[in-house]
């Protein structure tokens, strides 16, 4: 319905009434409009106050909130952490182990007794072990082979889809409501409470093991780099600001499990239903699998993939990236504007205007991605056997300009070797007769799941 109404507008219009609480502001796909929020005159479109203030009970003045020179800080401690080879070798390792260890052996046991069960579930449950172990040092045990419920879990999903109500109805609604504690803000409020508990306790006890051992040298998570980094500051007796405050820390937390477990997850769910659908490409997959295997792997017995393995697999990542574009995992963004403004293509926009567009409508339109928009074609993103990545204000699907994902490589590295080590052992048979629709919420969740069975490949 977006996508069909913004493409019939010409790529932009504004809006007033009753969308959005009541709201004035802009909605376009227009690349060039795109480029000038992300990039050209980033300074005058920040995630602003309207986002802030419905998502601060959750995310408080964490990077996904957070705007000048706070976001500044936050991103340039995230970005030199992450792209740190300790971390690139410790998320490497922990994420080949939880996929070997723990995903390979859930995935036997569905085959084994050949019932349906819910992918997206098994994904959600992965990434966010994946994400916890390489964040913080925590395994919360999600993916055990009984598939056991995690309150926290289903608390940080339930908080994330209530803190999005809060952008379906007026402020004047939502507000009384969180005052009062009722309805749908009294649920906000006890899931929040017990996502806020969880990042509280492994603050606490990581604080506890760093005075017991005096250091955290042997411990490889971001969590655990950024206090001893806090503590060799005070070492130097630099003063210190907020930044690294425990609240900064729980802030640290509740961000990165946002970013790290719904994004990857349902990009995959997506993935491994597209790739049923269309043979040719798990075919193509499958063979570039097989000559990497068959070229790299030196010991017979191995499993595992190797960092440089995967990073070979470039028809796997195009379709990855292609899966992306039609289904991303975050599609909708929005920006406010600082001051009046006219975008690149003629629109005005007002001081304080609401600025959204749509990642999911700009997937589909055919003056960027020709009359075959609808088909799923991994080979558009490859030339002479490698990737082109191409006008990123065109694929926005990881954001673009100063704010683009910290987690782009990280993303690409977890969804490749799940990816792959899924494809080698089974073919993935999407059970028929389900309805396959995406959930209205701020990641794009399959509605009602994806339930498969798995079938063993004769590898
Ligand atoms: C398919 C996977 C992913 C997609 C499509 C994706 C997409 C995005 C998008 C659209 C943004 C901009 C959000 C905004 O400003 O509102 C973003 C930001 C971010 N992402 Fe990702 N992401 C993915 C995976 C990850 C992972 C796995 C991590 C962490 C390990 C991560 C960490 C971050 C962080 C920290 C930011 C904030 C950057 C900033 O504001 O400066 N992302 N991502």
């Amino acid at each position: 319905w977006c996508t069909r109404d913004v493409v019939r507008a010409g790529g932009t219009f504004h809006y007033r009434g009753v969308w959005f609480g009541g709201a004035y502001g802009i909605m376009t796909i227009n690349p060039a409009n795109i480029e000038h929020i992300l990039k050209n005159n980033f300074k005058n479109y920040p995630k602003g106050e309207y986002f802030r203030d419905r998502f601060r009970d959750l995310l408080e003045d964490g990077i996904f909130n957070a705007d000048d020179e706070l976001w500044k800080e936050e991103r340039r401690v995230a970005k030199t952490e992450m792209h740190s080879s300790r971390f690139l070798e410790h998320t490497f390792t922990t994420m080949s182990d939880l996929v070997e260890e723990k995903l390979v052996k859930l995935m036997e046991k569905m085959a084994t007794s050949n019932k349906a069960f819910d992918l997206q579930d098994v994904l959600l449950r992965f990434t966010f072990d994946n994400i916890c172990i390489s964040a913080f040092g925590v395994d919360p045990g999600s993916l055990g082979i009984d598939l056991p419920e995690v309150p926290f879990a289903k608390a940080f999903e339930e908080a994330t889809e209530y803190t999005l109500t809060r952008f379906l109805m007026p402020y004047f609604v939502w507000k009384p409501m969180r005052f009062f504690g009722i309805g749908f803000e009294r649920k906000l409020k006890k899931a929040v409470r017990l996502v806020h508990a969880f990042a509280n306790k492994t603050v606490r006890e990581r604080r506890n093991k760093m005075r017991k051992l005096g250091n955290l040298n042997d411990l490889d998570d971001l969590l655990s780099r950024l206090m001893q980094r806090e503590y060799e500051k005070e070492e130097e007796d630099t003063p210190r600001g907020n930044y690294y405050s425990d609240k900064y820390f729980r802030e640290f937390c509740t961000s990165f499990i946002i970013a790290g477990r719904d994004t990857t997850s349902v990009a995959l769910t997506w993935f491994f239903w597209l790739v049923q659908q269309n043979p040719e490409v798990e075919k193509r997959i499958l063979n570039e699998i097989r000559e990497i295997r068959g070229r790299l792997v030196t010991q017979e017995t191995k499993t595992g993939f190797e960092a440089e393995e995967l990073r070979e697999m470039v028809y796997l990542q195009a379709a990855l990236t292609e899966s992306l574009r039609l289904y991303p995992s975050v599609p909708m963004e929005m920006k406010q504007a600082l001051e009046d403004d006219v975008l690149p293509d003629g629109t005005r926009v007002k001081k304080g205007a609401r600025i959204f567009y749509s990642v999911f409508s700009m997937g589909r339109i055919e003056s960027i991605w020709g009359n075959d928009w609808e088909d799923f074609k991994p080979e558009r993103w490859i030339k002479d056997g490698r990737i082109v990545s191409g006008d990123q204000f065109k694929y926005v699907v990881f954001n673009a300009g100063p704010r683009l994902c910290v987690g782009k490589k990280f993303a690409y590295t977890q969804m490749k070797m799940v990816a792959a080590s899924i494809l080698m052992r089974y073919s993935v048979k999407v059970v028929q007769g389900q309805e396959i629709v995406p959930k209205l919420t701020t990641t794009l969740y399959m509605k009602n799941g994806l339930r498969v069975t798995l079938q063993p490949r004769d590898w």
